[in-house]
C-alpha cells in the first residue's frame, strides 16, 4: 500500500497485515488500515476484490464460514478482536452490521427494534424508550410511530432499511458496518440513508462498502481502494478522488475499469 493515513492517534479500528483464505483461495492480502473514530470510511473496488470479506472481518462474521482462515490482527478500541477471550456475540453488539438487502425479521416494527435489547437483557420497562430512541435516530420514527405493532414487512424497502439501521442502533454499538446498504434502494431512499449516515457519524464510527462512487465521494471522510484482495490505496476521500497516488485507483474512480 502507498502512503496514506498511517498513524492515527488512537484509531477506533486498527488492522495489521490481515490475510484471509477461503480454502486455497486467498481473498485478502496483507491489508493494513487505521480507521479514526467518528468518521465514515468508504471501501471501493471492483466486484470480487474483497470488500465484503474485509468488512466481515471487523465483526468476525467470517467465523461463520467453513474453511475460512484468517491471519493478522484486528484491534477495535484497543482490543484484539480475534483474542481468545473475545465473545463474538458481544463483539457483534459493539460492531453492528447493516446488509445490502433490508432484512427485517417477520415480526412487528416494535419487536424488530426491541429484539436485540431483549436478548441482551434490557429491562422491560425501558424497552419503549429504547425503541423510540432508535427509531428517531434512524430517521423513521415519524413514519411509524402510529403503527409500531404492524408487520415490518409492510414497510417500503427504504423504510425497511432504516428500520434495520434502528435495529442495529438499539443495542448501542460503537461501530457500524454497512455492506452496500443502498444498492437495493431508489435514489430518494438512498439519499435519506446517506444523510442519516452522515448524521450518525457524530456518535458512531462507520465503515461502508459501496459501488457508488458519488456516494463514497459525498459521504465519506476516508476511502480505501481494493483490487484483487489488496488495499491499493487508503487516504482522505478528497485526496483519493482528486489526486489518487496510484494509477489503478484513478482508472477505477474515473470508470476506466470495474
Ligand atoms: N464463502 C466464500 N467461499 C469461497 N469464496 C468466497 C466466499 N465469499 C467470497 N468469496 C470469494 O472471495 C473473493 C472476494 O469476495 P467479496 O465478496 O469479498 O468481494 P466484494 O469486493 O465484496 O465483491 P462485490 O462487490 O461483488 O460484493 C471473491 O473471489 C469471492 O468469490
Amino acid at each position: 500500500m502507498t502512503e496514506g493515513i498511517q498513524n492515527v492517534s488512537q484509531p477506533q479500528i486498527k488492522i495489521d497485515n490481515l490475510n484471509l483464505w477461503y480454502g486455497e483461495k486467498q481473498a485478502l492480502k496483507n491489508v493494513s488500515m487505521q480507521i479514526p473514530r467518528n468518521s465514515i470510511t468508504a471501501l471501493i473496488g471492483p466486484s470480487g476484490c474483497g470488500k465484503s470479506t474485509f468488512i466481515r472481518c471487523l465483526n468476525r462474521m467470517n467465523d461463520l464460514i467453513n474453511n475460512c482462515r484468517i491471519e493478522g490482527k484486528v484491534t477495535i478500541e484497543g482490543k484484539d478482536i480475534y483474542g481468545p477471550d473475545v465473545d463474538a456475540v458481544e463483539l457483534r453488539k459493539n460492531v453492528g452490521m447493516v446488509f445490502q438487502k433490508p432484512n427485517p425479521f417477520p415480526m412487528s416494527i416494535y419487536d424488530n427494534v426491541a429484539y436485540g435489547p431483549r436478548i441482551h437483557g434490557a429491562d422491560k420497562k425501558d424497552l419503549d424508550g429504547i425503541v423510540e430512541q432508535a427509531l428517531r435516530s434512524a430517521a423513521i420514527w415519524n413514519e411509524v410511530s402510529d403503527r409500531l405493532k404492524s408487520p415490518a414487512l409492510y414497510l417500503s424497502g427504504g423504510q425497511q432499511q432504516r428500520l434495520c439501521i434502528a435495529r442495529t442502533l438499539a443495542v448501542k454499538p460503537k461501530t457500524i458496518l454497512f455492506d452496500e446498504p443502498t444498492s437495493a434502494l431508489d435514489p430518494i431512499s438512498t439519499l435519506r440513508i446517506e444523510d442519516l449516515t452522515m448524521e450518525l457519524k457524530k456518535d458512531y464510527t462507520i465503515v461502508i462498502v459501496t459501488h457508488n462512487m458519488q456516494q463514497a465521494a459525498r459521504i465519506s471522510d476516508y476511502t480505501g481502494f481494493f483490487l484483487m484482495g489488496e488495499l491499493i490505496e487508503f487516504g482522505q476521500t478528497r485526496q483519493i478522488f482528486q489526486n489518487p497516488r496510484e494509477k489503478s485507483t484513478e482508472d477505477y474512480i474515473t470508470g476506466r475499469f470495474g
